[in-house]
């Protein structure tokens, strides 16, 4: 018994996490941001490229699916489900970044009026009363903290940036073109902690066997 513990301290079981950003939406079309949880819908190639993800993750094993509640990443959610075989749980720590006053509006209205030749940094998210970054780095960590095993998180933009960069010790601004594409999948192992993926639209067999 104590020898099994000891493997256990020694050697904890990996952890493994894909992160998929929803499909192709309406507001992506757009250029629209929105935390609104029920608007916004999957374009037909939001919803291919879903599929597409879904194929990649066939056969594979995981221990669930968690999703975030808006529309977009739900509905991509329910269609990967259906290539795992496993029904989808909503957390509310995998939504779309708080927003605040830029909720609806186009990114580009704030970046060349507030603050030319720049990007979103902390002091545009406090301007526009948005969740801090490191606030939704901890949201975003605390749901890793809490599904120990292997996960699908269907997720968003800002959400699976901000975890990828947290791992790469890279700050908001720093990360800022890291473009997470719709339905991509991006990695990260725990125990020992890897971050095996960037917004890949494959899996190669290496980052498969670890969901094997
Ligand atoms: O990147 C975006 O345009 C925002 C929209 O709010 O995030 P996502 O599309 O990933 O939900």
């Amino acid at each position: 018994m104590y020898v099994y513990l000891l493997i256990i301290i020694l050697f904890p079981p990996m952890r493994g996490y894909i992160f998929i950003r929803h499909g192709e939406s309406n507001i992506n079309v757009e250029k629209v941001l929105s935390d609104d949880v029920d608007h916004n819908t999957l374009t037909d190639t939001g919803e291919k490229q879903a599929e597409r993800t879904g194929e990649q993750l066939t056969g594979l094993k995981f221990d669930g699916i968690i999703s975030s509640p808006i529309k977009r990443a739900y509905d991509t959610a329910n269609i990967i489900s259906n290539y795992v075989g496993l029904d989808v749980k909503i957390d509310d720590r995998l939504r779309e970044v708080y927003l605040g006053n830029a909720n609806g509006h186009n990114i580009n209205e704030f970046l060349d009026t507030l603050y030319p030749n720049s990007h979103i940094t902390g002091k545009v998210r406090d301007s526009l009363g948005m969740e801090t970054w490191e606030h939704l780095q901890e949201r975003v960590k605390a749901c890793m903290d809490e599904y120990k095993g292997k996960y699908i998180f269907v997720s968003h933009s800002d959400p699976i940036r901000a975890i990828a960069s947290y791992y790469m010790g890279l700050s908001e601004g720093e990360s800022f073109g890291m473009a997470i594409k719709n339905a991509s999948m991006t990695v990260i192992a725990r125990s020992p902690l890897k971050l095996l993926s960037l917004g890949a639209i494959n899996l190669d067999d290496k980052i498969k066997s670890i969901f094997s």
